[in-house]
């Protein structure tokens, strides 16, 4: 083993599906680089030992900040996120890039019931059926198009909460499709869920590694990962996030996708968490300014009153 060329260290969350994207990362770069190993570093982080609700977890991005501590200490050299929990609302160390997105993966919700249960879809879910997700956007969703489903409280990893589902704490459950594939769960997704019954999150199904941006070797391996379509999107979604002020427990959607001919659509939602009023915008634009497209959708959203309904869930 060359001693020159030491194995890029991966920093990662140490849950069944944060070590499956890490490995999803670490087979790409040595795909693309095989004279240079990737190793995993798995960090246990303050949101995955404790249950109960984000502020008492310590607030937005608890998930995060220990990551970026390895990375800004040169604990690790990469640090690989779902763009979904990334905060909209607090800005990235500066010291930090985004040095690639990978292709994203099927952005949609879909439904799970517990095993051995009657197989039906979400619109067949007779009134009153209690319906597992910790997501306000989910939650006010499901509320919008289907006013007789009860939504609870549902925490921990997806293994943990596939059990609770099971075990008959609810009749029901929703999740990320991205998140079930990636822990080789599929096979429990009954329905997965179009985006104008549940529009996805911000930054759903996208992976994001991010390096210190004075290391240009590892800015160079991740590079040539990068999806560019899928940056095009993250962009645009991100600075919608952003313009809003949203976190990662906001009542906000948003989903951008790319046309035949090229051009770049961004659909925004934000709501009221019981579902009874919401704001929808959505713009299409040439694909080189997502950010601009991204701006202007949050301005749409905001000139309906984004602010007020956003403000009405605590961070
Ligand atoms: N909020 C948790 C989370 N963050 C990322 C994923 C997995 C899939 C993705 O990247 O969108 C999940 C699981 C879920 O929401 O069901």
């Amino acid at each position: 083993m060359p001693t020159d060329r030491p194995p890029l260290r991966i920093g990662t969350r140490a849950s069944p599906l944060a070590l499956a994207q890490a490995r999803q990362l670490r087979d790409l770069l040595a795909a693309a680089d095989p004279a240079r190993p990737a190793e995993i570093v798995p960090m246990t982080t303050t949101g995955d030992t404790r249950k109960g609700s984000l502020a008492a977890l310590g607030g937005k991005g608890a998930f995060v900040k220990e990551l970026d501590r390895a990375l800004a200490a040169g604990d690790v050299d990469v640090c690989l996120h779902c763009m979904k929990d990334v905060p909209g609302d607090v800005p990235r160390p500066q010291g930090f890039i985004w040095a690639a997105y990978l292709r994203r993966d099927d952005p949609h919700d879909c439904l799970l019931l517990p095993a051995g249960a009657p197989r039906r879809g979400l619109a067949d879910l007779p009134p009153g059926t209690r319906v597992g997700t910790s997501s306000v956007r989910r939650r006010a969703q499901l509320r919008r198009r289907h006013p007789g489903l009860e939504t609870g409280e549902f925490r921990g990893n997806i293994n943990s909460r596939i059990a609770r589902l099971d075990a008959g704490e609810y009749d029901a459950a929703v999740l990320a499709h991205a998140g079930l594939r990636r822990a080789g769960l599929e096979h429990r997704a009954v329905e997965v869920i179009a985006s104008d019954v549940l529009c996805p999150a911000v930054g759903s199904a996208v992976l994001g590694a991010e390096c210190r941006r004075d290391d240009t070797v590892t800015t160079e391996a991740l590079r040539a990962l990068d999806h560019p379509e899928t940056r095009t999107h993250i962009t645009a979604e991100r600075a919608m996030l952003h313009a809003l002020q949203g976190h990662c427990n906001s009542p906000i959607a948003g989903h951008a996708t790319t046309a035949p001919d090229g051009r770049v659509t961004l659909i925004g939602m934000v709501f009221a968490p019981d579902g009874s009023s919401w704001a929808h915008a959505r713009e299409t634009a040439d694909r080189d300014r997502p950010a601009d497209l991204g701006a202007s959708v949050a301005d749409a959203l905001l000139t309906q009153g984004a602010r007020t309904l956003i403000e009405a869930v605590g961070p």
